[in-house]
């Protein structure tokens, strides 16, 4: 056996945020949509169970024992009654390590997918959604990467409108973010709006309608991470200086930031600029969406 499951990129399109609770969680409604990039997860036969992570990112996740991987299996594995055959698990970490794009969250949902097909596990969709709720806020919400609206503290998804086709061009200026800190550097700040949105059309009929009514939402934590991250600040400046881009937002709590495009022309443009304007940053063209098929 050798099976393969991705995990794309999460991108928050909007992520209104209230006050926390008594718990410390904040009550949020985001539209998360997921990206024809991400990581992969494979699962093998083997004598002896086993991890590895290798990939552009896997650096700074090497020699931890609580990888999302790995807890997404045990959690797994442990609703199970009786033994398991050992399986040898491969992460291929493409995305950036705290960067807003929900990778571990993804990764947990595609291990969880995968090793249920793989084994043939008797877990119910609705038994999955609540051991990838187990893992974190958005483990949920990134279990299918299907588009979604969040509520609750992000672990209430819901299926999104109708969306176009959207082409986009992410761009991380190589900084990791904290997400706690991002939560607490916006409590000091103690500015909260409206978490529901205004209503939502059933569906966008193109892009352009899209990014118009994106504009007038907003990320209530692009501004602590840009407080946290002065580079965000910098990316979202040239984003919005380029005229390919429709709406440039920080995804999540950064620092990946999104543009969106009118079309992938403008989108390949709008990449390469920014990646010979900026060599250091990490700048990738997508799609945004999904689901993605597994390969
Ligand atoms: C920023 C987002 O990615 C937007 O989608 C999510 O809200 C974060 O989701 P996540 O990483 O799965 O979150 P968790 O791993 O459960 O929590 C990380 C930390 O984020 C903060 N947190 C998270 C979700 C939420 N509704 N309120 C919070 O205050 C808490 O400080 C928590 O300690
Ligand atoms: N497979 C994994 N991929 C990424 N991070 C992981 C993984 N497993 C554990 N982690 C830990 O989770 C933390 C958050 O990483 P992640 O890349 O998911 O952040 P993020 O993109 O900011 O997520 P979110 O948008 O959900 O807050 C990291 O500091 C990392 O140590």
């Amino acid at each position: 056996m050798s099976v393969v499951a991705f995990a794309p990129a999460k991108i928050n399109l909007f992520l209104h945020v209230g006050a926390p609770g008594d718990d410390g969680y904040h009550p949020l409604c985001s539209l998360m949509v997921f990206a024809d990039i991400g990581d992969r997860v494979v699962v093998q036969d083997a004598d002896v169970p086993s991890f590895r992570v290798h990939g552009p990112f896997a650096g700074p996740l090497s020699g931890q024992e609580d990888n999302l991987v790995l807890r997404a299996a045990r959690a797994l594995l442990a609703a199970i009654r009786g033994p398991q055959p050992p399986i040898a698990i491969s992460l291929e970490k493409a995305l950036p390590v705290a960067a807003g794009l929900g990778g571990g969250s993804s990764d947990a949902g595609a291990t969880l997918r995968l090793l249920r097909s793989a084994m043939d596990l008797p877990v119910s969709d609705e038994a999955l959604e609540q051991i990838a709720a187990s893992l974190g806020a958005d483990g949920a919400a990134c279990l299918w990467g299907r588009p979604v609206v969040a509520e609750g503290r992000g672990e209430r998804p819901s299926p999104a409108p109708g969306l176009p086709p959207i082409e986009a061009v992410l761009v991380n200026p190589r900084v990791e973010v904290s997400t706690p800190a991002v939560y607490r550097a916006l409590d000091a700040a103690e500015t909260f709006g409206d978490v529901a949105p205004p209503p939502m059309p059933e569906a966008f009929e193109d892009v352009i309608e899209l990014a118009a009514w994106l504009s007038l939402m907003r990320n209530d934590l692009q501004a602590p991470a840009v407080a946290l991250a002065p580079e965000i600040g910098d990316v979202l400046a040239l984003l919005a200086e380029e005229p390919e881009t429709l709406l440039a937002r920080v995804s999540g709590s950064g620092a990946t930031c999104f543009a969106i495009c009118g079309s992938g022309l403008e989108a390949d443009a709008l990449a390469a600029r920014v990646a010979a304007l900026r060599p250091h940053w990490w700048v990738r063209r997508c799609g945004l969406g999904g689901p993605w098929p597994d390969a």
